[in-house]
């Protein structure tokens, strides 16, 4: 595959690894990707090095090779001791001589041969599995209990004859040993279960090592090349010296002991054979001289273990002799069988032997179930058993996987031997789990530890911090470059090796003339073509994803410039409404002053619609007295409805009459307040509300006295930022505070304080009014509305809880004095400004410098007061029941009063 290196960089990081190598050879077509569109390559930013390193290609890699575990089950034997058939019952030569262990295994000999249709304990399901069965006698309940083993290499029937055994399980290794591999072959079982039998056989029944020798010979004399070779044999056996240690002893004609020095025995005859009867003879002279023995269990009884070796060199002259590593061992092993004291009744000697036959079986087994658990886990230590036993010292380099046997496990049938059968079976069956990776093959081995090379050194890689993608790609390219180069330099390193295919990570054929399987070729070739498939396929899901990527972007984009066209018609609309504004709105407000005096004998509220409120005109609204159900709901529309009736309403002053319901509490009113106080600026009005209620001393049952006195205070208009201050600065009620005087004179007010504070959020739109005090607004009756609603209630309940004094509110509480409205500082001009629905919600902030104090004076409180008592017609306002003002209080009216209250009644009129 051909990869562009995108144009280098200022922030490329370029690593250097190891020395430029050769140039790789052009790729199979096999193996040959398809090519990629360069634009293509160049969105690749991140080459999934990690990713392709990391799959596991070794699943298909049919490398992989399971240590072959064959079982044999010895025939049931009805002739003796151990079963033999061909031998009659030796009782008298059984070992021990213990008379009662005599006895009793006499007895089992001829229970055993009574029950000549016994059943067996372990039956053939088919050529990998056996079942065991528990018998009868030994079960616990009468529930059978079976154990079925699996995963043999093959089982052999107890009918399966010496040269079925030979060709399944010894050819082979026979024929892997002619091609000058070495192997093993180790026979496991219990005494007396035919381990002999199977190795080395009878004269009618020759064992796999006649046969084996017979085939090899065969195979010489046929084969030219072969016939080049030359056979050495070996044999010694390791025996238990008294019970005090170990014995090395030479079987061949001339051996005698040995000795071991790291797994190498010293002084070992190899004895050159020519064909199969020399060979035979001298192993059969060699059985002569080990060491056996009569037990319970095995008339002849191995009491060593022995080992076979057979060694074949290449001939010298014909060029191949100084190649040590051509020379394949083959190597057969017949352990002496593990033996119970309880079954064999072994004592003295023998016991001892039995002690070095079971701890020798035990060794052994342990070697392999490390290595075993090793290869599950490699952080597993392969432990060092082997160095327990001579045997396993010698045979060290099979029992840690580094060659390859083949174990053939050697069972009795018969119910009795049940024990034996099942502990042989539970013990070796995991043995076939251990597999052969890199088995004996120098340049696996040699691959595997470049491999491991390769994968921590991207490790390292990955801590790389490698700015810019475009180096990323560029450094990633290298890697994988060094990579194959490492393979090639594995590849040309194990080709120095003997008897070794290497593996080219170009896809090459096995190249070395010692790589005498062709297999390996084609294996090497399917794991190119896996390697080459993974990586294409993850080409294309960075494709995939490098598209869906460039989607988002071009979303992205495309809503990016909408927003940046909203943006620019956004602004240019507040500009619009800037300079419309400043424009426009430049007039003086003055504050409308609503004294709202009630009659409280009848408390019936006058419901307000809020589309009532809404089709008002402001003129109308301004002389009408509102009574508000729900505030709450109201203020919005209504000042939507006020807003969008502008009849001439920006030259007028308007002051509402609020008549808040009964009950409502004290953060309703000040809800109530900020919306009036809003609405009143969307008709371009300042309102400064006060509300005077006067408590009349006819109902003691609601005596309230409210004055409400809010400010809408300031609104700036700054810049296109609009803000909108608004104080609502002093609520006055009766309700919580209320001190009540039943008779007491309207002149002698109740004012409690109902404080309001509430925040209004700044609108968009730039506000700016001030408020003029009431007195000018009076006296000049401009723009001053003062409204009476007559049998209104202008009730403002409040709670207790709203007793803490707002900034910039100023509290009246003089029941000895009239109420004073206190004249506002400076001037308020108000400025009327819409403020958009959109933000309909308006901050009242209570600072001290915006918030003027007002305070009604006590002439105006009373002319407020006198004016609330005069009856302005206006029929439609009436409220039902109202009843009008006493005729004390209308006495009270001087006559400077009652001609200003004319003029304001005229005033209202207009
Ligand atoms: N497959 C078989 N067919 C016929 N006879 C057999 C078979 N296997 C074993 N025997 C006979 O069983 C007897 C015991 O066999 P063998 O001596 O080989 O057992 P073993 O496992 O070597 O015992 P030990 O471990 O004590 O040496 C021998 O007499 C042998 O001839």
């Amino acid at each position: 595959m051909e990869i562009n290196s995108p144009p280098p960089c200022s922030n490329t990081v370029t690593i250097r690894r190891n020395p430029h190598r050769r140039a790789r050879p052009p790729p199979t077509p096999a193996t040959a990707a398809p090519e990629m569109p360069s634009a293509d390559v160049a969105k690749v930013r991140s080459f999934p090095t990690e990713e392709i390193l990391s799959m596991d290609i070794a699943k298909a890699d049919p490398v992989s090779e399971n240590l072959r575990v064959f079982l044999r089950i010895r025939p049931l034997l009805h002739g003796g001791v151990g079963g033999d058939r061909n031998s009659k019952p030796r009782f008298k030569n059984v070992w021990p001589q213990n008379p009662a262990k005599r006895k009793s295994a006499i007895g089992r000999a001829l229970q055993s041969k009574k029950n000549k249709d016994a059943e067996v304990c372990v039956r053939v399901n088919n050529p990998q599995s056996v079942t065991l069965s528990t018998p009868l006698a030994l079960q616990e309940s009468n529930r059978i209990k079976t154990e079925v083993y699996d995963g043999f290499s093959h089982v052999f029937s107890p009918d399966s004859s010496q040269e079925e055994v030979y060709e399944k399980m010894v050819r082979p290794l026979v024929d892997d040993f002619l091609r000058g591999k070495s192997g093993m072959l180790a026979a496991l079982g219990p005494s007396g279960s035919g381990k002999t039998h199977t190795v080395f056989g009878c004269p009618r029944q020759p064992g796999m090592v006649p046969l084996a020798l017979q085939h090899i010979f065969k195979q010489t004399r046929g084969s030219n090349s072969e016939s080049m070779r030359s056979f050495f044999i070996s044999i010694f056996e390791i025996s238990s010296e008294r019970g005090k240690g170990e014995r090395l002893f030479d079987l061949s004609p001339n051996g005698g002991d040995l000795c071991m020095q790291q797994s190498t025995l010293k002084g070992l005859q190899e004895i050159a054979i020519s064909d199969a009867r020399q060979a035979e003879s001298i192993i059969a002279q060699a059985m002569l001289k080990r060491a056996t023995g009569m037990t319970n269990a095995n008339s002849q009884s191995s009491r060593s273990q022995c080992i076979i070796n057979i060694r074949g060199v290449a001939d010298k002259s014909n060029g191949e002799g100084d190649d040590q590593a051509n020379d394949g061992v083959l190597s057969i092993v017949d352990l002496a069988g593990a033996e119970r004291e309880k079954r064999t009744g072994n004592q003295g000697v023998r016991l001892l032997e039995s002690n070095f036959i079971n701890n020798t079986s035990m060794v052994f087994g342990l070697c392999l179930r490390s290595l075993l658990e090793h290869q599950k886990n490699p952080k597993k230590p392969l432990q060092k058993h082997f160095q327990n036993s001579l045997l396993t010292k010698y045979l060290r380099e099979y029992l840690e996987g580094k060659k390859r046997m083949a174990l053939i496990l050697t069972v009795k049938s018969g119910e009795e031997d049940y024990r034996d059968t099942s502990y042989v079976l539970r013990q070796a069956s995991p043995y076939m789990e251990i597999k052969y990776n890199t088995v004996e093959e120098p340049s696996n081995i040699s691959y595997n530890k470049r491999h491991v090379q390769a994968l921590s050194r991207s490790e390292r890689h990955k801590r790389m911090k490698v700015t810019g993608s475009d180096a990323c790609l560029i450094d990633e390219g290298k890697s994988i470059e060094a990579e194959n180069g490492l393979c090639e330099e594995g590849s040309l390193k194990s080709s120095e090796e003997p008897g070794i295919c290497k593996v080219d990570m170009s896809g090459c054929a096995p190249s070395k003339s010692g790589c005498a399987d062709s297999g390996e070729g084609e294996r090497n070739h399917q794991i190119m073509q896996s390697f080459a498939k993974a990586l294409w396929n993850v080409l294309k899901q960075y494709k995939e994803k490098l598209k869906v990527a460039d989607n988002e972007i071009q979303h992205l984009r495309e809503s990016l410039v909408m927003e940046s066209t909203r943006y620019i018609e956004l602004k240019r609309e507040l500009n619009d409404i800037k300079s419309s504004c400043a424009c426009s709105h430049r007039k003086s407000v003055e504050v409308s002053v609503v004294e709202l005096d009630m009659n409280f004998h009848e408390r019936v509220p006058l419901q307000i619609n809020v589309d009532e409120v809404k089709s008002l005109d402001v003129r109308e609204v301004s002389a009408s007295c509102l009574e508000l159900e729900n505030p709450n709901e109201l203020d919005h529309q209504a000042c939507e409805s006020l807003s969008g009736s502008g009849n001439g309403a920006e030259d007028l002053c308007e002051s509402k009459c609020v008549r808040l319901a009964d009950s409502y509490s004290s953060a309703n009113v000040a809800g109530f307040m900020v919306n009036s106080s809003r609405s009143l600026l969307r008709k371009d009005s300042c309102s400064s509300v006060e509300l005077d209620h006067m408590l009349s001393g006819e109902d003691e049952e609601s005596p309230e006295d409210v004055v409400l006195t809010g400010q809408c205070n300031a609104v700036d208009l700054l810049d296109g930022e609009c803000r909108l201050d608004t104080c609502c600065q002093a609520l006055q009620s009766g309700e919580s505070e209320r001190r009540v005087s039943p008779g007491s004179s309207p002149s002698q007010r109740d004012c409690r304080a109902l404080d309001v504070e509430d925040e209004i959020e700044k609108p968009r739109e730039l506000l700016n009014f001030t408020t003029t005090s009431p007195q000018e607004d009076l006296v000049s009756s401009k723009g001053c509305e003062i409204i009476d609603i007559p049998d209104s209630e202008p009730r403002v309940t409040t709670s207790a809880t709203t007793a803490e004094k707002p900034k910039g509110c100023e509290m009246i509480d003089n029941p000895d004095s009239e109420p004073r409205v206190t004249k506002a500082e400076e001037s308020k001009e108000c400025e009327l400004i819409d403020i958009p629905d959109s933000e309909p919600r308006v901050t009242t902030t209570a600072t001290k410098a915006e918030k003027p104090k007002r305070r009604l004076l006590p002439a105006s409180s009373l002319l407020l007061r006198h004016f609330s008592t005069l009856d302005i017609d206006d029929d439609d306002e009436k409220p039902k029941g109202g009843k009008k003002k006493s005729g004390v209080e209308e006495r009270k009216i001087t006559q400077g009063s009652i001609s200003l209250l004319r003029l304001l009644k005229s005033d209202l009129r207009i």
